[in-house]
C-alpha cells in the first residue's frame, strides 16, 4: 500500500537482524526524502534546559590532537554541562590525543574497531559495544585501521581524598541487569557504582510500548545517544519523536520521560554524573 501514511511506509521496513549492532547510530532514517532538502528543516531543539541534536545537524571538523579523526561535539560546557560529549569519526591510520590534564574519558564503539593501548603497552581490540574508561592522566592511545566511529565522554574528575578510578574496558552485553524497582526497563552500568567514579554509562532498554513510570526530576545531568529504536522523549513541557543516532542533552531538574515505540526494542546510553554531593 503507497498510501501516503501507510503504516508500512512509516516503519522501518528493513530487517535489522540482518545488520550490525547499532548500525542506525551511523546510517539514520533521515526526514523523509521531501522534508530533507527542506530548506531549514530539523528535529534539532535547544532550549535553555534541554537540546535534541539530531544527525542532520551534526557539524564534523578535525579533532585536536587527533589524526585523521572528525570530529562533532555534541554537549560541552557552553550549553550549560559540566561534561563534553562527542561524536569522533576515526578514518583509516587514525590515531587519537590525550584530554586535557586531570581530565576522564570513557569511550564506546558503535562502529568499526579501534586499538587501545595503553602507557605499559597493553593492547585491547575494542568492537561495536565494547568501551574503555581512562582514568585522569592515564596515558593511552586508540589507533584505527580501517574506520570506527566513538561516541566519547570527558570530564574533568572531582578528585577525592583516598579514591582513585581505575582503567577498565568492558563491553555492554558482559554487563549483568540491575534491578529496577517500579520500572520496566532493563539496566545496565558501564561502570562500577563506588565512590571514586563521578559519572556512570546507563545502557537501557525498553521494549515497544514500555515507557519510564517516573516522569523524572533531578540534580544530575544527562547526555543521551539513542543506539536502536524509536519513541517520544519528554523533556520539559515538550513532546519530541526521537530515532537511533538522536542525541539529548538533559540539564539538572528538566523533567523527563521516555516511551518506546514501533517494531524493535529501543536501547539508549546516558551518561549521569553520580557520587558527588551537588554543593
Ligand atoms: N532519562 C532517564 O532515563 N533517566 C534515568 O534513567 C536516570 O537514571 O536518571
Ligand atoms: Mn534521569
Amino acid at each position: 500500500d503507497e498510501g501516503f501514511c501507510s503504516a508500512s511506509s512509516m516503519l522501518d521496513q528493513t530487517d535489522s537482524s540482518s545488520k550490525p549492532l547499532y548500525w542506525k547510530v551511523t546510517s539514520p532514517t533521515l526526514s523523509p526524502s521531501h522534508l530533507q532538502d527542506l530548506p531549514g528543516f530539523t528535529r534539532s531543539v535547544y532550549k535553555r534546559d534541554h537540546a535534541l541534536i539530531t544527525p542532520e545537524s551534526h557539524v564534523f571538523s578535525p579533532l585536536p590532537d587527533w589524526t585523521n579523526t572528525l570530529g562533532a561535539y555534541l554537549i560541552t560546557p557552553a550549553i550549560g554541562s559540566h561534561f563534553v560529549m562527542y561524536l569522533a569519526k576515526m578514518q583509516e591510520n587514525s590515531r587519537s590525543g590525550l584530554p586535557p590534564n586531570d581530565v576522564e574519558r570513557l569511550i564506546f564503539v558503535t562502529q568499526g574497531a579501534v586499538t587501545l593501548t595503553n602507557a605499559s603497552g597493553i593492547s585491547s581490540k575494542l568492537v561495536v559495544d565494547s568501551y574503555a574508561y581512562l582514568p585522569p592522566n592515564f596515558d593511552h592511545s586508540l589507533k584505527c585501521d580501517g574506520s570506527a566511529t566513538l561516541v566519547v565522554f570527558e570530564r574533568r574528575y572531582a578528585f577525592l581524598d583516598n579514591h582513585i578510578t581505575e582503567h577498565i574496558v568492558g563491553s555492554t552485553d558482559k554487563q549483568p541487569l540491575l534491578e529496577t524497582p517500579g520500572e520496566v526497563f532493563e539496566l545496565r552500568k558501564l561502570l562500577p557504582a563506588s565512590m571514586p567514579y563521578d559519572f556512570n554509562i546507563h545502557i537501557m532498554d525498553f521494549q515497544p510500548g514500555e515507557f519510564l513510570n517516573v516522569k523524572e526530576v533531578h540534580y544530575n545531568q544527562h547526555g543521551l545517544l539513542l543506539l536502536e529504536g524509536q519513541g517520544i522523549y519528554r523533556l520539559g513541557d515538550s513532546w519530541y519523536p526521537v530515532q537511533a543516532g538522536d542525541v539529548i542533552w538533559m540539564a539538572p531538574f528538566v523533567p523527563q520521560w521516555y516511551a518506546a515505540l514501533g517494531k524493535t526494542r529501543s536501547r539508549y546510553l546516558l551518561y549521569k554524573d553520580v557520587n558527588r554531593n551537588p554543593l
